[in-house]
């Protein structure tokens, strides 16, 4: 059914950074029209879904460019250890535990809270990554979706499940990447492999980079150069590239991110709760380096909250370079939204915009957290949270309204995932 939007606070996260007042007309999941007041013709008006806006902000959906939506089921399983711990001692054992069911109901879980706190769409790494393109086909939500790889006996079969994504999944919802895992899990060879195949495939590259100082030392030690340069010199630039964390890069490692047009996602609360520390995300934005923000999973988050995320980002940065002026609501929120989207090469979301894909999220304005209200973005960035959302929008379909899911059975859900937790209580 197409919407109509009626007197709304609209922040479209445009070039201009425009904040209007005004409708915004939905018609076939697309932005048909902005404008201060939008009168529908009588005939049209019963087949339209009028929103009354007047208390409401409505703004991008939240591109969440960082996360492994099928390990939403390890949240709380591993917590306060620093992160080769964490991934080596416990992560990685417990994942053997994981069956392709496991990550189905797991990508659901991440689905939801992210429908919830107003996602409309995340870019993930994960095993079973079939598993999560069938949750995000049954629940409307858009992805970009990478299979991880990594150098052992199964790297070839890892291949093929990525081939087997693209071949599968790959949708005006869905685009599939290729993931490998990091310079420390794959070999030089499987790094120069991907840059050829997603090269080939024409899609492009996620991979989690310079995420700690470790990382950067046994680059150093293996290869004389940092992972940045590695990566480089592998050929993974020459195609799109999102590089999450980059909290070790250096000014020569900036330089060439920005000349090769690497994206970096920053996952402040990630890197703050593994003991990494923190990405020079102002150095790397002063020179040039389109920068988006994740989550990372919920067993390092602990959540899938991107309006959390956004606030922590902002105040990190700030506290860290003792500059309040830098990364303010603006920027924050084009990073969380436009930023993400071109990260991935997708140019018809994460602004609104007349012609672009219909992904909106409508918060309420008059909760008590969000008054008084001098500036809208503002009260987004730095005051909002999951129950201030009151609906997402996915191409021009309401999936989360006024508390309810419409694509998820939240109670059939909930009780997939006790029995889950009890089976993994049980067997790890
Ligand atoms: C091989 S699938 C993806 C793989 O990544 C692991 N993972 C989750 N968070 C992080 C992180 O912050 N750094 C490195 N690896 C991470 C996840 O557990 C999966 O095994
Ligand atoms: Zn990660």
């Amino acid at each position: 059914m197409d919407i109509l939007i009626k007197n709304a606070t609209i922040i479209t996260c445009n070039a201009q950074n425009e904040v209007l007042k005004g409708d915004i007309l939905i018609r076939s999941g697309k932005i048909a029209r902005i404008a201060e007041n939008i009168d529908l013709p009588v005939y049209e008006a019963s087949s339209v879904k009028i929103i009354e806006g007047k208390n409401l902000i409505a703004l991008p959906g939240l591109i969440n460019a960082h996360t492994h939506c099928g390990q939403t089921v390890l949240r709380s399983f591993a917590d306060d250890m620093p992160l080769y711990e964490w991934l080596f001692e416990k992560i990685f054992p417990a994942e053997e535990k994981l069956t392709k069911e496991i990550v189905y109901f797991s990508s659901l879980l991440g689905i939801a809270e992210m429908l919830k706190s107003g996602t409309t769409m995340f870019y993930d790494m994960y095993f079973h990554e079939d598993m999560t393109a069938k949750a995000v086909q049954a629940t409307g939500i858009k992805a970009v979706l990478s299979r991880g790889l990594q150098t052992d006996e199964k790297e070839s079969l890892r291949l093929d499940e990525t081939r087997e994504l693209i071949y599968n999944y790959s949708s005006d919802r869905i685009k599939v990447f290729f993931g490998p895992h990091s310079i420390y899990t794959c070999s030089y060879e499987l790094l120069e492999k991907v840059a050829r195949l997603a090269q080939e495939f024409k899609t492009g590259v996620m991979i989690h980079l310079s995420e700690s100082e470790n990382e950067v030392n046994t680059c150093y030690e293996r290869y004389d150069m940092s992972p940045v340069k590695l990566c480089n010199q592998a050929g993974l630039f020459d195609t799109v590239c999102i590089a999450a964390h980059c909290v070790y890069v250096d000014d020569e490692d900036i330089e060439i991110m920005a000349e090769k047009d690497v994206s970096c996602v920053y996952n402040p609360t990630s890197n703050l709760k593994l003991g990494n520390g923190f990405a020079p995300v102002y150095s790397m934005i002063s020179s040039g380096v389109n920068v988006a923000i994740g989550t990372d999973s919920a067993a390092s988050n602990n959540n899938l909250n991107m309006l959390e995320e956004m606030h922590i980002a902002s105040l990190l940065e700030k506290g860290v370079y003792r500059l309040p002026d830098i990364l303010n609501a603006r920027q924050i929120l084009k990073m969380a939204t436009a930023n993400a989207a071109m990260a991935a090469g997708i140019n018809n979301t994460g602004v609104i915009q007349e012609g672009f894909c219909a992904d909106i999220v409508l918060l309420k304005a008059d909760d008590i957290n969000m008054l008084p209200c001098y500036n809208p973005v503002s009260n987004v960035v730095y005051s909002s949270n999951p129950s201030n959302v009151y609906a997402t929008i996915v191409d021009g379909q309401i999936l989360y309204m006024d508390g309810k899911l419409f694509t998820v059975d939240e109670e059939a859900l909930v009780k997939e995932i006790k029995s889950i937790e009890k089976y993994l209580k049980e067997g790890i």
